[in-house]
């Protein structure tokens, strides 16, 4: 086998194989591969002279960049799905990331030699910077000759790094928790009430980082849409939800929801225009982030792609898009939570794709109530799936039969749900999902928890045992 024969674009294990002579085994990869239906793939691997003998002749490097990469994707995805089904197989994992104990987890977490939130922060980062690179490319359409170049470069590490990543996510079966200790931070950086001296050090610095890293975009990032920095109610929502929350009918409200599990509530909500326009917004502020050189803060410890809103001047749209649309549905439908309104936000974007990233954790939101809505644009999988609501007691305790709901995401429509809702989304098969979240929280609500003794009547746990408690023996 001629060394210079060989160009490895793709799979790290097919291409050190082809390295390491070792073609047959090469090629017994990729005929898998092609037996699994992954067809298109076939162009990402344009392999040495031998394995081109055996019928691979026509290989093409000019793929589509992103068709390349849903090859790789769907490939790691395969290989994945087979270690899940031995763990599932060896009665090693229950229902999905559902049931296991969280020491089942860390101990798992110790045999890959991994700290979740730390290696996939360092590795999220450089696929960011690839991912935001190989955008901005598309978006000012450089040969894609380029594009594959760059690709192959940077694809063999990354591929590597991606799947010790998805391989540690599969295995989380707990509820993430990380993200409300980051959200209750991200709240306390920019509120001046907050009493400073009760934080560590650790804290304090965080907090002013977030201050600096706010202060640096809002002074130099030009906007590309700025009319979507004000809420405009008629442009912005389909008329029906505009009608029944104008109306401030409860009966109104009532009629446009649609209660699909206990506590999820789905309405349709954005117009498609303005989806694609904050679509768009995102795409020019990841790309001036990458221009400028900033590494862009994660809206949560959840997600790797997608842009914290308030950061990027949404903040005070967002606030009133909360109260005046928001706060007023959650009243009627959440009252246990929200009966007195809500009054703060944490808003962001999250963007999902085969190559980017596909699913979310197992966890609860820092919230009262979460608004979510799919701004588009096409995929197929990424369903939500809820799993029961619980307080802080009960989190990791299993799910009742009836408390399993799946929901499939519809561009332009909303969710909305309880943030203890335990939840988290299954892997997208297809395309590229874009979320528009909101975190609704209230400060009164928050105020009266903390010194309640009663168990919550929301808790699916709670309302369990307090039922047992009062059978007769
Ligand atoms: O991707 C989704 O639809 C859910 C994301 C989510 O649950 C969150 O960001 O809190
Ligand atoms: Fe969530």
């Amino acid at each position: 086998m001629e060394e210079a024969n060989v160009l490895i674009l793709g799979h790290a294990k097919v291409g050190s194989l082809c390295k390491a002579g070792e073609v047959d085994e090469a090629y017994r990869y990729f005929s898998k591969m092609e037996f699994q239906s992954l067809a298109r793939s076939r162009a990402l691997f344009p392999l040495c002279s031998s394995l081109r003998s055996k019928a691979l002749l026509h290989v093409s490097i000019r793929v589509m960049f992103q068709e390349g990469h849903g090859g790789l994707q769907s490939w790691l995805k395969v290989e994945l799905r087979e270690v899940r089904l031995d763990k599932i197989r060896q009665g090693d994992a229950e229902n999905e990331h559902v049931y296991s104990s969280i020491r089942r987890c860390r101990a798992q977490r110790k045999d890959y030699g991994l700290r979740p939130n730390r290696q996939t922060n360092i590795i999220s980062q450089r696929a960011m910077k690839h991912s935001i690179l190989c955008k901005k490319m598309l978006w000012e359409k450089k040969d894609i000759d380029v594009l594959m170049h760059y690709t192959a470069k940077r694809m063999e590490e990354l591929f590597a790094s991606s799947a010790a990543i998805h391989e540690a996510k599969c295995n989380q079966s707990y509820v993430d928790r990380n993200c409300i200790a980051l959200s209750r931070l991200r709240s306390m950086a920019l509120d001046q009430q907050q009493p400073q001296a009760s934080l560590d050090n650790d804290e304090q610095i965080q907090i002013q980082k977030h201050r600096e890293y706010k202060e640096r975009v809002l002074s130099s990032y030009q906007r590309l849409h700025g009319e979507i920095y004000s809420l405009d109610p008629a442009s912005f929502f389909v008329p029906s939800f505009l009608k029944a929350v104008t109306s401030k009918s409860e009966e109104n409200l009532k009629s446009i929801m649609v209660q699909a599990a206990p506590g999820i509530y789905t309405f349709e909500m954005l117009q498609p225009k303005f989806c694609e326009m904050l679509l768009e917004e995102v795409l020019h502020m990841e790309i001036w982030a990458h221009d400028s050189n900033l590494l862009l803060r994660r809206p949560s410890t959840l997600n790797i792609f997608g842009v914290a809103l308030d950061d990027f001047g949404f903040e005070n749209m967002l606030q009133k898009l909360l109260e005046d649309f928001i706060s007023p549905i959650s009243q009627v439908l959440f009252p246990e939570v929200c009966g007195s309104g809500l009054d703060s936000h944490h808003g962001y974007v999250v963007e999902y794709g085969e190559y980017i990233e596909t699913d979310v954790a197992y966890h609860v939101d820092d919230s009262e109530v979460t608004l979510n809505v799919c701004l588009g644009k096409q995929f197929s999988g990424g369903e939500l799936y809820f799993r029961g609501v619980r307080c802080v007691n009960h989190m990791d305790s299993p799910t009742g039969e009836e408390e399993h709901y799946d929901y499939p995401h519809v561009p332009g429509q909303a969710v909305l749900h309880h943030g203890s809702h335990r939840h988290g989304a299954k892997a997208i098969t297809n395309g590229i999902r874009a979320n528009l979240i909101m975190w609704c929280r209230s400060s009164t609500f928050r105020a009266t928890m903390s010194s309640r003794k009663e168990f919550p009547r929301w808790c699916g746990k709670c309302r369990v045992d307090r039922y047992n408690s009062k059978r007769p023996v």
